[in-house]
């Protein structure tokens, strides 16, 4: 088996955060905590997940132009395949600890790509000196030769060779991304690192810049890792994919099994999610409410468990999972006072008289849609308690009752990557029991 062109381990990117007179650091935001994957010769890894998740963070740590807090890049791309370990575990071409030379020399092999092809460049400076100025950056000194190259790559992205001389603007936003990537290709490198390359197009001119970026990928070689949140795009491009949450990656695998066989509920929220769902695909109609919690302060065991349709039960419980769902929801929202009754009342009280105070009841029911009546007695007992003090204004021990009689195992553990089929895997307590993921050869 021939090495990964990237190997990314363990890797972390935390931004402190800072207050006060002294600018002490009082905590730090998780933006990438711990995600590891490989990128292999030709392949394409999509990024995937909502706005907010890391995924930007983690391009931009791969490639360097942010530090990472912590992990390993290794690339095997710019001739240097087939290095080893040295004798006290660290990597020779880990990127994170090149010098000034090998920074340079990777900088060459590793391209990105960013979302507005509008402010990747510089409206003073023509097309042909954008995509060159790298050549000459990296040595070129002959400017005939430079325009040669500029010229074939301009007409190998679907411009003419004429367009040299020609300014952004006078381009559209798919023909910048056209030159964007021209520009990306003009060192000849192993790695292209595309964030969200399309998303800011129309999504006619999506598709072209979609089948450019295959076409070109197969004529150079290329790897990529392919950010987006639209796993619509993901489909179009990706041979694999890392589904992120909250500056993790919960699920990992070709893209033709995530689509058909998701196993984590994050994944199988993203895929209802597509508007024109796939036949194929075994999921539909779940909706992700809220957004992707702070990563100052991550939910405790699985990230996503205050947002996650199939959330454990404990054991010996088993009710309609909406409501436990709605049950928890309840129990998170009491417990920082942010179920108003009064306004509760005043809503009802819109449509005619003065609501009772059943009817509140029932309305808070229905918001966390949570059925008439949970099918455990002992939590409708407590639901029922709760409610009753929320009605007397003591939401404190409202929130302590629900507190102690609701909780899922889901915040307790982190959940372990288990492995479904070879190079599919993901990280949720409900498949606890089957097999932990293999240790990668790469570390070795
Ligand atoms: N310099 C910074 N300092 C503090 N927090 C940051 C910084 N940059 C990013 N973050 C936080 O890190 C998290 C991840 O951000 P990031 O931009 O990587 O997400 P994303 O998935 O790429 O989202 P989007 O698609 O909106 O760009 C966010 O919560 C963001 O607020």
């Amino acid at each position: 088996m021939t090495e990964p062109l990237l190997s990314v381990r363990d890797l972390k990117k935390h931004y402190p955060i800072r207050k006060g007179l002294f600018n002490r650091k009082v905590g730090a935001a998780r933006a990438v905590d711990g995600i590891s994957f490989d990128i292999e010769e030709g392949e394409t890894l999509g990024l995937v997940g909502e706005s907010g998740c890391g995924k930007s963070t983690a391009a931009s740590s791969v490639i360097h132009l942010e530090k990472p807090t912590a992990g390993e890049v290794i690339f095997n791309g710019n001739g240097r395949e087939g290095a080893t370990r040295d004798p006290d575990g660290t990597h020779p071409n880990d990127v994170t600890e090149f010098d000034d030379d090998e920074m340079m020399e990777f900088r060459r092999g590793a391209q990105m790509i960013f979302q507005d092809p509008s402010s990747s460049f510089d409206p003073r400076v023509s097309v042909g000196n954008a995509v060159g100025e790298l050549l000459k950056i990296h040595g070129m000194s002959d400017r005939h030769r430079r325009r040669a190259i500029v010229e074939d790559l301009l007409e190998r992205v679907g411009l003419s060779a004429n367009d040299l001389d020609r300014y952004p603007h006078e381009f559209s936003g798919g023909q910048k991304q056209r030159i964007a990537l021209a520009r990306a290709l003009v060192l000849n490198p192993d790695l292209i690192i595309a964030d969200e390359p399309v998303s800011a197009l129309d999504v006619s001119i999506q598709a072209e810049i979609l089948s450019l970026i295959n076409d070109l990928q197969d004529e150079f070689g290329l790897s990529l890792l392919f950010i987006s949140h639209d796993m619509s795009v993901i489909r179009q491009v990706c041979d694999r994919v890392a589904v992120m949450y909250l500056g993790e990656i919960v699920e990992i695998g070709p893209v033709e099994e995530i689509f058909t066989d998701p196993q984590h509920p994050y994944t199988e929220a993203l895929l209802s999610s597509i508007p024109t769902p796939d036949p194929r695909a075994s999921v539909g109609g779940i909706e992700l409410k809220g957004t992707v919690p702070s990563p100052t302060n991550p939910p405790s065991g699985c990230r996503f468990h205050t947002r996650c349709h199939k959330v454990i039960q404990p054991d010996g419980l088993d009710i309609d999972q909406d409501d436990w769902r709605g049950l928890l929801n309840f129990r998170d929202k009491v417990g920082i006072d942010q179920v108003d009754v009064e306004q509760v009342r005043e809503n009802i009280a819109g449509s005619g008289a003065e609501p009772t105070d059943s009817e509140v009841r029932a309305e808070i029911r229905r918001e966390f849609d949570i059925s008439e009546t949970v099918s455990d007695p002992d939590l409708e007992r407590t639901l029922s308690e709760a409610l009753d003090l929320l009605i007397e204004g003591d939401s404190e021990q409202a929130g302590t009752i629900l507190s102690d009689a609701i909780t899922t195992p889901c915040a307790e553990r982190e959940p372990e990557q288990t492995v479904h089929a070879p190079g599919h895997e993901s990280a949720c307590l409900r498949h606890e029991g089957r097999a932990a993921a293999e240790p990668n050869p790469a570390d070795d």
